[in-house]
């Protein structure tokens, strides 16, 4: 298994804002200077302002050393024969530092930046990156709307200027780019929306900083990470691999009429990997699912006794329950049961809305099973499982109510939505940029349910097996696109992970 330490020095690890200027710090001590670190990052934003094409380039400066690049990456263009037309919004006199010396190589004439833009193919948007630090306004507002009004293609430097790079809100106004160009690390805003949509397609350049300056922006720094294969590692198969030594997932279904979120959870752990899978249901509806099953097998299961009889069967190491079971005190014993067995453990849907304001009871019962558990709510089923905990407080970013939320758990949260965000008890956040919106189809969800569980019976720690399987499931919405229904997203899991078998070690 992936140490995620191993990922920090990978591009897997999110840089907060704050944390990017102790990078600036940590690599002009390992002896660059911030300037070097400009020209680099100028020369990054140029390379892709050639690759987007057009003759005639606006360069849009701020007052800081995001300006600062973008007079590095003017004089560039200018080298490379391109019409630049460069203004600065605030006074020239008033730059310092290395955006000074960066101002000072440029040889053209300095306009000032205003809401009535000249014509051009192309706007660089050099205003503002990690230094934004309030709302937008006057001046600056006006011309953030002015760009997005005139429909020019951007090309925005660190982050879209008037995006908070830490949360992805807009502060005020903020440009929507056709691409960015960012440096040493991704910033959470990047990912989280709107800011991944206002970003458009994101460059990292390498400007030299390198794992030891990442490692100066990360030290203390909360453990971020973007989701993609490398923070976690899917289970290898070996010649002498067979179905007990892949795990089974058990699925608790609803009653009749209420079992096909079952059927689709259960056929997402079979497809994903686990060994065996088998469905619980109530009598009433064994028929239908008898009907409609093949491969997954079948046991009656009417109440939480009779779970617990089925758990005595100790390589049934993986469960789920939510989707179907309906909410109440019944659904409440079945999860207690299924929480003292001390297997691992997925609660979706209504698993967690029996639990509504009841935070405590759901947290002890994981606690005192030692249950391997990952929640996942969407918004909704978030709002009551956590209400009346400081989780929902207003000003918290969506990594932070994760977190603080997996905390309170004792179990690992997924976060579901556009952005989907996993946080695990010991700190660890991943932020999901991975997916598609043809997802938000009836019993998606279900089937992401049963992608976990069939990952956590084939031994991934929750963490890993919930940012694989949120990755796997976005990966199918992306290749399969229009048209997608809730039974394709099993069906699309041989292509997903045979294309990533290279990366499985
Ligand atoms: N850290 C690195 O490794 C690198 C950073 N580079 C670039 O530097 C910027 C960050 O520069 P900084 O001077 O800190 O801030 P900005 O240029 O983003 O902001 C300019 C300045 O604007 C003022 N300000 C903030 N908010 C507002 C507002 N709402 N309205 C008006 N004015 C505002 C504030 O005084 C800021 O200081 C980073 O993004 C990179 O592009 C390096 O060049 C590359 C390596
Ligand atoms: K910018």
């Amino acid at each position: 298994m992936h140490d995620p330490s191993a990922a920090e020095s990978a591009n897997l690890a999110l840089l907060t804002v704050q944390a990017m200027r102790r990078v600036d710090a940590a690599a002009i001590g390992s002896g660059t200077s911030g300037l070097t670190l400009m020209q680099r990052a100028g020369a990054a934003v140029a390379d892709r302002a050639l690759a987007m094409g057009g003759e005639k380039i606006l360069v849009l400066c701020g007052p800081g050393n995001n300006g600062g690049d973008g007079f590095v990456a003017a004089r560039l263009l200018v080298d490379a024969g391109r019409s630049v037309e460069l203004q600065l919004l605030g006074d020239r006199a008033s730059l310092a530092g290395d955006a000074a010396l960066a101002a000072a190589e440029w040889p053209g004439p300095v306009g000032r930046a205003n809401a009535s833009l000249p014509d051009c193919d192309l706007v660089i948007d050099a205003l503002f990156g990690a230094g934004l630090s309030r709302d937008l306004e006057g001046n600056a507002r006006a011309l953030v709307e002015a760009v997005n009004e005139a429909g020019q293609p951007v090309l925005s430097v660190d982050v879209p200027s008037g995006l908070d790079g830490d949360t992805g809100r807009i502060r005020g106004a903020a440009i929507r780019a056709q691409e960015t160009v960012t440096f040493v690390a991704l910033k959470p805003g990047h990912l989280l929306q709107p800011g991944r949509s206002l970003c458009g397609h994101i460059t990292l350049a390498d400007i030299g900083t390198g794992p030891a300056a990442l490692g100066a922006g990360l030290a203390g720094a909360p453990r971020l990470f973007r989701n993609a294969p490398g923070l976690w590692t899917l289970p290898a198969l070996s010649a002498s691999s067979h179905k007990y030594t892949r795990g089974h997932a058990l699925v608790l279904s609803g009653p009749a009429f209420k079992t096909g979120a079952a059927r689709l959870a259960a056929r997402g752990a079979l497809r994903v990997g686990a060994g065996l899978v088998t469905i619980a249901s109530p009598a009433s509806a064994l028929p239908e699912n008898a009907a409609h099953l093949t491969a997954i097998m079948l046991r009656p299961c009417e109440t939480a006794d009779d779970l617990d009889d089925l758990l005595v069967d100790d390589r049934l190491n993986a469960l789920l329950l939510g989707p179907g079971l309906g909410t109440g005190p019944a659904t409440c014993e079945l999860v207690a049961v299924a929480a003292s067995a001390g297997r691992a453990l997925v609660l979706d849907a209504d698993a967690l809305t029996s639990f509504r304001s009841e935070l405590r009871t759901l947290a002890r019962h994981l606690r005192d099973g030692e249950a391997r558990a990952v929640l996942t709510p969407h918004e909704g089923e978030f709002g009551r499982l956590f209400s009346g905990t400081e989780v929902l407080a207003q000003d918290l970013t969506k990594p932070e109510r994760t977190a603080r939320a997996a905390h309170l758990a004792g179990a690992v949260v997924v976060l579901k939505g556009a952005d989907t965000v996993i946080a695990a008890p010991d700190g660890r956040i991943a932020i999901n940029d991975h997916g598609s919106p043809y997802l938000g189809t009836a019993g998606s969800g279900d089937v992401l349910g049963g992608l976990i569980c069939g990952l956590l019976a084939q031994g991934l720690e929750p963490f890993e097996a919930a940012c694989a399987a949120v990755w796997l499931h976005g990966d199918a919405g992306l290749r399969h696109g229009p048209g997608l229904i809730a039974e394709d997203i099993p069906e699309l899991m041989p292509a997903v992970l045979r294309d990533l078998a290279p990366s499985v070690s």
